[in-house]
């Protein structure tokens, strides 16, 4: 049966309440997210979902869901999206972090081109799965072949670009899986907006500080090169801006001739995962 729609909290997508639960804690009976069976309908959270429509006791639903036991529902208007309700299910987030003995989180990895992203990305994941926990990385190359294939590099379409890629991020930590994004991502703004759509311990920003020059020099896929002969305009690092992050959970630096093996700034990145009790073994 549907309840009654009243505000309250939930581990779904989107949430902001309490940091997910200590690992410790994860699977302990009667925990935050036990709920009967069936589900839910709950009204949006303040300030993400505003309610726009309060339906008096005995008037008809908006949605025309005149069932039994609705008497007020609460619909939002989100964006473009009006007459909308939030559906909640009893098997949330706590139960699926419970299943796969870790923490949902997103490892947002930023850097110029050529920084060791994708390289970090693919070792982080692999040291992970070693250990047999689940991950999913979100590269920003591969995400323009699908996703944001219809985004360019213009500034509003590098913001969608991060806006996207964050909200997928968000889903994926809600699935309870370790999510590694890995973009370049060069506008503090927006991934500031990213780390807020997640709690904020859940979203563990990693900045590859490689020099420009050292970018430059490894330049795999000659896209440097075409930058500096005006054949790419805005490139990143070139005529298009950077910003790094002014504070971030992890700094992997690198400087010429001095640059630590994929396999120890992956080892980095677990280590905090470790002791911020992401992980259970
Ligand atoms: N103008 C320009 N500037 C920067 N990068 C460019 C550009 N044009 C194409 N590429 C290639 O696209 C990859 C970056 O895509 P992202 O989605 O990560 O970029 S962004 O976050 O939207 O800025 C980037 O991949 P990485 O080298 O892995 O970073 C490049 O291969
Ligand atoms: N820690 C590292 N030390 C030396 N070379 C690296 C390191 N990480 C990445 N590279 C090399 O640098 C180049 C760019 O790496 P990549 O992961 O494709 O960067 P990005 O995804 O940031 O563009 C590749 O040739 C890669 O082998």
């Amino acid at each position: 049966m549907l309840a009654k729609a009243v505000p309250r909290p939930c581990s779904g997508a989107g949430r902001h309440g309490a940091p997910a639960a200590r690992l410790r804690s994860v699977g302990v009976a009667g925990g935050p997210r036990r709920g009967g069976a069936g589900g839910r309908l709950v009204a949006a959270d303040a300030g993400e979902r505003m309610p726009v429509v309060a339906v008096a006791a005995g008037k008809q639903p908006v949605n025309g869901a005149a069932m039994a036991g609705i008497d007020k529902l609460v619909t939002s208007t989100v964006g473009k999206s009006t007459n909308i309700l939030w559906h909640d299910c009893p098997i949330g987030q706590f139960e699926r972090q419970k299943l796969l003995n870790q923490k949902g989180c997103v490892v947002w990895i930023t850097g110029l081109s050529g920084s060791g992203k994708s390289t970090l990305a693919c070792a982080l994941s692999r040291e992970l799965h070693s250990r047999g926990h689940l991950t999913y990385i979100l590269d920003g190359d591969n995400l323009r072949h699908g996703l944001n294939r219809d985004l360019c590099f213009e500034a509003k379409d590098r913001a969608e670009n991060i806006r996207r890629v964050g909200e997928v991020a968000k889903l994926f930590a809600d699935a309870g899986l370790i999510c590694i994004a890995s973009l370049i991502s060069p506008y503090r703004s927006e991934r500031s907006a990213c780390r807020k759509l997640l709690h904020n311990s859940t979203f563990i920003e990693v900045f590859l500080n490689v020099p420009l020059e050292v970018c430059e020099a490894r330049d795999p896929k000659g896209l440097y090169k075409l930058a500096r002969a005006g054949k790419i305009k805005g490139f990143t690092g070139i005529d298009d801006p950077y910003e790094p992050p002014s504070d971030c959970e992890i700094v992997i630096q690198c400087k010429a001739g001095d640059c630590a093996t994929p396999k120890s700034m992956a080892d980095q990145v677990v280590s905090y995962l470790e002791a911020n009790e992401f992980l259970q073994d």
